[in-house]
């Protein structure tokens, strides 16, 4: 017979390895939703729920425990901290759990764990954020705006610091309202291997629904579907999921029938494959990234989708390659970003990200430029892309890559559709905001090589 199992456990497990050993919560609350695929459906959902819920507001739930805890959050004891997280998170956002079963629980368990002297301290907390959680006074929008965004979105303040510099703050608060919403899963068709038409019809066969997706013809959002193996299109090369911002990249590249491509840090390649499906067998894409485990990544992607004018290599970007100069008619650089504009989708990369860890990725931005740049041909095109928001890592390194490199900006407007041009996509960029535009946040630019 199988051992019981305790729900609460494994979510103080999953959310010990997000928060102390820096895995990703989607990753870890997979692994761990196929490691008790026995259990009943709803203490699989209990799990996802609690965990997704408890990293979703961790801000927010810490802000609530400092006020009724004698000591800060961060000087607790990471079992304990969790603990409280997930029971607040309880306590705060499921009506469906009484309110004396979270308590019971979570002393119950502090014991287990051996902390037998915290017990009470649980206890004390616990009761009594229960009993005056309506009373939990929040930061005001109006005189400390940045701390509001942080405690009611769970947003860390120097990210809300960079924004709030650059957007107002209805802009920013929309970006965090959308993202605390789930994001869709968007799929591109492939039109060199079938029309939309068939793909709609071959997913609606499987009851799979279809909806369509604003900026671009050929994207389409779906649903209530197991997963992507099962689906025959999907099996078939018929489609990759990719959001439509970055679908916009390539359809900026506007690679033309012949053309040859280098995309420097490809994996797993969904950029890479929508240039060689817009080149329709003509041309040539070389998708290079850094490891084996990414170019096996990209060459499964290559295998199910038959693709003949494409190939996955390894190449370090930061490594000066010769015989790649004046080679590329286009070449993507969507390079390694903080991914601040995807946090629809991965949300603790919030509490992952650090200033300082930004400031590396800048640097590592620019060394991939500076060792890539004369790869383009005189008059061919750089595609320098990020899924991050803020101007460290996106504008300022363009206009610090045009003072140093001989490439001009391009004006995008011809490649886009008229809903997204704007007095910046004429000059040659596009910063997607989530909640602003129905997307990721993303930033592109288009470059051209004049000498
Ligand atoms: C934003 S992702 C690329 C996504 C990809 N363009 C796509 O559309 O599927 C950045 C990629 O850069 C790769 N990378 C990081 N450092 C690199 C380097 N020095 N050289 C080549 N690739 C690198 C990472 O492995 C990662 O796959």
């Amino acid at each position: 017979m199988t051992k019981p199992v305790n729900t609460r456990e494994i979510i103080l497990g999953i959310l010990w390895e997000i928060t102390e050993e820096e895995r990703y919560s989607h990753v870890v609350i997979r692994e761990t939703l196929e490691k008790y695929q026995y259990l009943e459906k709803r203490d699989r959902a209990f799990i996802s729920r609690v965990t997704e819920g408890t990293m979703e507001n961790l801000i927010e739930l810490d802000y609530i425990l400092e006020q009724f805890s004698t000591v800060k959050v961060k000087d607790m004891k990471p079992f304990i901290r969790n603990l409280l997280r997930m029971s607040v998170y309880q306590l705060k956002y499921m009506d469906s759990v009484p309110d004396s079963a979270v308590c019971n629980e979570a002393v119950k368990l502090a014991q287990k764990k051996g902390f037998y002297t915290l017990k009470n301290f649980v206890n004390g907390v616990l009761r009594n954020v229960a009993r005056k959680l309506d009373q939990v006074v929040y930061p005001d929008k109006e005189k400390t705006p940045r701390k509001y965004l942080s405690v009611t979105y769970s947003m860390p303040e120097w990210i809300l610091k960079k924004w709030l510099a650059q957007f107002d703050l209805q802009t920013v608060e929309a970006m965090c309202q959308s993202m605390r919403k789930e994001s869709p899963t968007c799929i591109r068709c492939n039109l060199s291997k079938a029309t939309k038409e068939e793909i709609i019809q071959s997913l609606k066969a499987q009851h799979i629904t279809v909806k369509e997706v604003p900026y671009l013809d050929y994207a389409l959002e779906i649903s209530d579907y197991n997963y992507l193996q099962a689906i025959d299109a999907f099996k078939e090369g018929l489609f990759q999921v990719q959001d439509v911002s970055s679908m916009l990249v390539a359809e900026i590249a506007d690679p033309k029938w012949g053309n040859y491509c280098i995309d420097v840090c490809a994996a797993p390649g969904g950029k890479s494959l929508h240039l060689s499906d817009k080149l329709a067998g003509s041309g040539y894409v070389e998708a290079r990234d850094l490891t084996d485990y990414k170019v096996e990544l990209m060459k499964e992607n290559l295998e199910r989708t038959k693709r003949i004018n494409m190939e996955a290599v390894k190449q370090d970007a930061t490594v000066f390659d010769e015989n790649s100069v004046d080679k590329a008619d286009i070449l993507l650089a969507d390079l390694p970003c903080s991914g601040l504009g995807v946090m629809g989708r991965k949300p603790d990369i919030r509490y992952k990200m650090t200033e300082a860890r930004q400031q590396e990725l800048v640097k590592i931005q620019r060394k991939i430029l500076d060792t890539v740049w004369s790869y383009v041909k005189v008059g061919g095109t750089l595609v320098y892309s990020t899924c991050t928001i803020g101007a460290d890592e996106n504008q300022y390194n363009v206009k610090w890559f045009l003072e140093n490199y001989p490439f001009q900006l391009d004006s995008i407007d011809p490649y886009i559709c008229e809903e997204l041009r704007s007095k910046t996509t004429k000059a040659g960029y596009l910063q997607l905001l989530p909640g602003v535009h129905s997307s990721d946040g993303f930033f592109i630019a288009r470059l051209k090589r004049i000498r």
